[in-house]
């Protein structure tokens, strides 16, 4: 922000009121996930204040370093992701492979590791293996997968979204299964934010990166591009014939006439998106199991929020609910202390997450 040279001692208070003002509505705003008001240039109270005194920032999405190039930065911006090609090595995801493959045999059973099964074989007798499995998530105790989240080069580009102070929350590794004719392999369109009762949410990124080839066939992300300009909408479980998987809430009143965009990407492929991005999967109509690994990286400085009485009260309710299922008892948790438990510094310095 620059101020106009020489400013009048009262026209510079009644400017600074009006900035504290504005930082005040960006905070209440920042809270119900709406980082659009980021931006706000006029007074709440006043009317807008004179563009020659007041410069909104340009960019609010990323943070100033030397990382991305001025298109790359414009892009994320605009869009709400970015994808980096070619970002991890085959042997960094060949070993993930190994990995995912032991945890899958039971060889491997890190501590706070959730193993789901797709919900149209949730009730069938199986064992355990490869087949059975279609997403592992809290995987922050397991050595080998949870280098992805320690990677230099994915380190380096999270940076520019959160800052020095980075902290890995959520962790998976998805092996979306070939669909059974339900179409339950699919994932419906949301926003991550939903999940996550921390903020603010521009301070909040996800990578996820491609093991294999991934394209429409084997289920490839979709993303709405732009969509993380919007606030953080209602989310709850699609009215789908063949069934949904437990916690694949969707977004009930997405536009549907709004551009979609289908990511290609190979293997080692790395995109970083915006938690407030309306994205989902398609169907896997292969034969094969598709495998991506993700981590949500947040600032350390971030700070937790009480979802009570806003749209995140049902998820919470449900994560609880599990929660307590687990414990065999009422636990007592709340969201706050399940993400706290499961959150880990990757660099820098823990602050308030
Ligand atoms: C950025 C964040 C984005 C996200 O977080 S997206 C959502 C990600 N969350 C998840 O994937 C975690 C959801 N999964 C889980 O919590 C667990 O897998 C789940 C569903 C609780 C089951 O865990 P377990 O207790 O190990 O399994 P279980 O075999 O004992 O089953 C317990 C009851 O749950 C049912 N179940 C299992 N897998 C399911 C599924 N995929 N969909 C719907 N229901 C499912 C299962 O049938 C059983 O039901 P019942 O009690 O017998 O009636
Ligand atoms: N009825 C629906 N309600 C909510 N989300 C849906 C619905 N149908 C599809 N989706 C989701 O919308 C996204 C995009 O679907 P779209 O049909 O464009 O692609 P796809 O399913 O990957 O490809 P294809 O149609 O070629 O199989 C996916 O995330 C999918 O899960
Ligand atoms: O299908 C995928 O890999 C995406 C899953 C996803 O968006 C999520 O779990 O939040
Ligand atoms: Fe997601
Ligand atoms: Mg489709």
């Amino acid at each position: 922000m620059k101020w106009s040279p020489r400013p009048r001692v009262g026209v510079l208070a009644a400017a600074m009121a009006q900035q504290r003002a504005a930082t005040r509505l960006r905070i209440v705003l920042g809270h119900l996930g709406c980082p659009s008001a980021g931006a706000v240039v006029a007074s709440p109270t006043s009317g807008p204040i004179a563009s020659a005194s007041f410069h909104p920032q340009q960019f609010q999405y990323t943070l100033d370093n030397d990382v991305l190039s001025l298109e790359q930065r414009k892009f994320y911006e605009e869009n709400g992701f970015l994808v980096i090609k070619n970002l991890v090595s085959d042997a960094d995801i060949q070993r993930f492979r190994v990995e995912f493959e032991k945890i899958c045999r039971e060889e491997s059973k890190p501590v706070g590791l959730m193993v789901m099964r797709d919900v149209s074989i949730a009730k069938s007798e199986y064992s355990p293996s490869e087949k059975t499995i279609s997403k592992i998530q809290d995987f922050q105790e397991d050595k080998e997968l949870f280098r992805f989240c320690t990677l230099p080069e994915v380190l380096k580009y999270v940076e520019c979204f959160t800052g020095p102070n980075i902290m890995a929350m959520h962790t998976m590794l998805i092996n979306k299964p070939p669909d059974t004719g339900k179409k339950t392999s699919r994932h419906p369109l949301h926003q991550d934010l939903h999940y996550f009762p921390f903020r603010p949410s521009n301070r909040i990124v996800c990578a996820w990166t491609a093991m294999e080839h991934i394209d429409r066939n084997n289920g490839c992300l979709v993303v709405l591009p732009g969509t993380h300009k919007g606030c953080l909408k209602p989310h709850d479980y699609p009215q789908w014939e063949g069934g949904v998987n437990a916690m694949f809430h969707g977004i009930q009143d997405y536009d549907k006439d709004h551009a979609r965009v289908h990511l290609v990407m190979e293997k080692g492929d790395t995109v970083f998106f915006h938690p407030l991005l309306i994205h989902g999967s398609g169907r896997n109509q292969t034969q094969g199991f598709r495998k991506a690994i993700s981590c949500h990286f947040a600032s350390a400085d971030c700070h937790y929020i009480d979802v009570k009485g806003t749209v995140q009260e049902n998820i919470e309710k449900e994560v609880v609910g599990i929660a307590d299922r687990l414990c065999g008892t009422e636990s007592g948790l709340n969201l706050k202390d399940i993400w706290m438990f499961r959150a880990r510094l990757v660099k820098g310095e823990r602050i308030t997450l």
